[in-house]
């Protein structure tokens, strides 16, 4: 079973990916950005103030593909639980984000809907993915506003396009509120985590 924790910047995903560790050992973590090559390519472009946006979605995008066949394919061939801090939802929420703030036109397509579709082809959906719900302010604020991405305008983009991906696929998401303490939102992730491997 693949799980995704997905949401803003500072929204606690990678709290709670630490706490799930914790509490299940034999599991796949993993996360996106990765720490292969590819992912190396993506930290330089998210520290390029001036990426070409469409440049960067193929990176990220070449960084999943990797991901798949390294890690995430083989582990849920094994039989492994995989959890995965951000996975290909990020791109659909973020990079949609910035190409349509972009002058790139993309032929009239919707930019979500345009991003998804270079997917659809070759990448394996999650079984279930935790949003972790944080208004923009919070997350900007959390995060340190240390890279591109962390800026509230932007990030309030990247929550529109979230809320469009719960609406089309309400089944798949389950939302956390992550206003609250840190030992909260663990408690309610793990439980919803006890919950998707039971049944
Ligand atoms: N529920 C929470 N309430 C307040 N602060 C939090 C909470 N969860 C995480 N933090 C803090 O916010 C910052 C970002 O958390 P992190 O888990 O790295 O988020 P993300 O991986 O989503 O960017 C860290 O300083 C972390 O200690
Ligand atoms: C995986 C992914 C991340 N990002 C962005 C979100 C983050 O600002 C940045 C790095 O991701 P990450 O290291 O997960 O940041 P954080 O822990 O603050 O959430 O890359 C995308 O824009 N698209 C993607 O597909």
């Amino acid at each position: 079973m693949l799980i995704t924790l997905e949401g803003l910047d500072g929204s606690g995903k990678t709290t709670v990916w630490e706490a799930l560790r914790e509490r299940h050992p034999d599991a796949t973590f993993t996360r996106e950005p990765t720490d292969s090559w590819y992912g190396e390519a993506v930290a330089r472009s998210i520290a390029a103030d001036d990426a070409d946006p469409l440049a960067e979605l193929f990176l990220y995008t070449a960084d999943h593909a990797n991901h798949l066949s390294e890690t995430v394919r083989p582990a849920l061939d094994d039989g492994d639980l995989v959890v995965s801090d951000r996975y290909s939802d990020s791109r659909f929420a973020y990079q949609a984000a910035t190409l349509a703030a972009s002058d790139i036109a993309l032929d009239g397509r919707d930019p979500l809907e345009y991003v998804k579709s270079i997917h659809a082809p070759f990448s394996r959906p999650p079984d279930a993915t935790i949003y972790l719900d944080l208004d923009p302010r919070t997350a900007a604020e959390r995060a340190g506003r240390t890279n591109k991405f962390e800026r509230d305008g932007y990030l309030a983009a990247v929550r529109d396009n979230y809320e469009r991906l719960i609406d089309a696929e309400p089944e798949r998401f389950v939302r956390v509120d992550a206003t609250r303490s840190p030992e909260a939102v663990t408690a309610r992730v793990a439980e919803v985590v006890a919950d998707l491997i039971e049944n």
